[in-house]
């Protein structure tokens, strides 16, 4: 039986109704899902994609992630994205935060190393790091932008999520010439912050679409169902997650989850998938047990959540 995209949005339009969305990452079995951009992850993709531990890989094999987050009020959300990288099983993880957040960071999670947000600023300062991750409660002042624009000088891929989403919508120039294979994970109102208003989801998922061909960047696009968009304009529908997940901080852990397999070296696209699959498998794995999660919860599963997934 065809599936229609219209069971994956909140609302609905006459063409979300009439668009065929294909099962899986790979070969369809009609004509209207192949040629369909539209695609609904399942769980045998997931298990092509992964990789496992290889026998003598050490930390170093599993990559460095830096982490940029967090401002006075906001620490937690440094917190949560190291947390989730960290769970999501980086080699390394460094995190830049405030000075006043290291006695937190150390006691939560003494794995992770600190460096000072002036430090960034170095020349090569950045450039030891296999994935960057930059946004999460980072506020949008003149520091927090002026540390977004360095990442600009280094002309790499980076992650940018929550404020750094804010501190692009108001810099087009930015935008306009931001790396390819740069990920981008907005929710619905960071998205219309970015690309503009839009009163309905088949309209701002083509515009989605646009964005992401004419940047050659990734879009996650959250929700109930996330939308997983590449830099070839595919769109792939992620169904794990359920609104026991709707609390504060989720989205941090999602993009810590990210820059971990980023830095595990996985492409851009690969390394959403895998993420926003695990996040959201994670909380359903809770849910049979708990009436809502915490985002802390959520990282702290994900390791067992993958194993269960393996074995399953
Ligand atoms: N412990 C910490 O340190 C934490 C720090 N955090 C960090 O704080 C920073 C600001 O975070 P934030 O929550 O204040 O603003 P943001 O997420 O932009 O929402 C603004 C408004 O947008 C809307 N909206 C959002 N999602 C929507 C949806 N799916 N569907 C529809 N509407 C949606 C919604 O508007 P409403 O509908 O409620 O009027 C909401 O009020 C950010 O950097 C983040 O990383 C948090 O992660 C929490 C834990
Ligand atoms: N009802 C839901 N079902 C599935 N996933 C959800 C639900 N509510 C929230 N999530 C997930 O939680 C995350 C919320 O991200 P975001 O809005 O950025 O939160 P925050 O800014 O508080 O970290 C997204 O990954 C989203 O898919």
């Amino acid at each position: 039986m065809a599936t229609f995209l219209n069971s994956f949005l909140p609302d609905s339009d006459p063409q979300s109704k009439t668009q065929i969305v294909g099962k899986g990452l790979g070969k369809q079995t009609t004509k209207e899902e192949e040629t369909s951009p539209f695609r609904l992850i399942e769980p045998e993709d997931i298990k092509k994609l992964f990789k496992p531990r290889a026998a003598f890989s050490y930390k170093g094999s599993y990559g460095h992630a830096l982490i940029i987050a967090g401002a006075q009020q906001t620490m937690g959300a440094a917190l949560l994205t190291s947390k989730g990288c960290l769970y999501a099983g980086a080699g390394l993880t460094t995190t830049s935060m405030p000075e006043s957040g290291l006695t937190a960071l150390n006691t939560l999670l003494p794995e992770v190393m600190f460096i000072k947000r002036k430090a960034l600023l170095k020349n090569d300062a950045l450039t030891k790091y296999s994935a960057i991750a930059i946004g999460p409660g980072l506020g949008k002042g003149a520091k927090a932008e002026q540390t977004l624009a360095q990442l600009f000088t280094l002309k790499r891929d980076f992650i940018a999520d929550a404020d750094a989403l804010n501190i692009l919508a108001s810099r087009p120039d930015l935008l306009a010439i931001i790396e390819k294979h740069s990920i981008l994970t907005p929710h619905v109102k960071e998205f219309d912050g970015l690309f503009g208003k839009h009163t309905n989801w088949w309209d701002r998922l083509q515009t989605a679409r646009k964005k992401a061909i004419q940047l050659g960047i990734v879009i996650v696009l959250k929700n109930q169902y996330t939308f997983i968009v590449s830099q070839r304009g595919e769109v792939f529908i992620n169904s794990t997650g359920n609104p026991a997940m709707a609390q504060g901080g989720m989205g941090d852990v999602l993009t810590g989850i990210i820059v971990a397999y980023v830095a595990q070296g996985y492409a851009a696209k690969d390394a959403a998938i895998l993420g926003c699959y695990f996040h959201g498998k994670a909380g359903d794995d809770l849910a049979i047990k708990s009436f809502n999660v915490t985002a802390s919860q959520v990282a702290e599963q994900i390791p067992r959540t993958i194993k269960d997934f393996l074995l399953s």
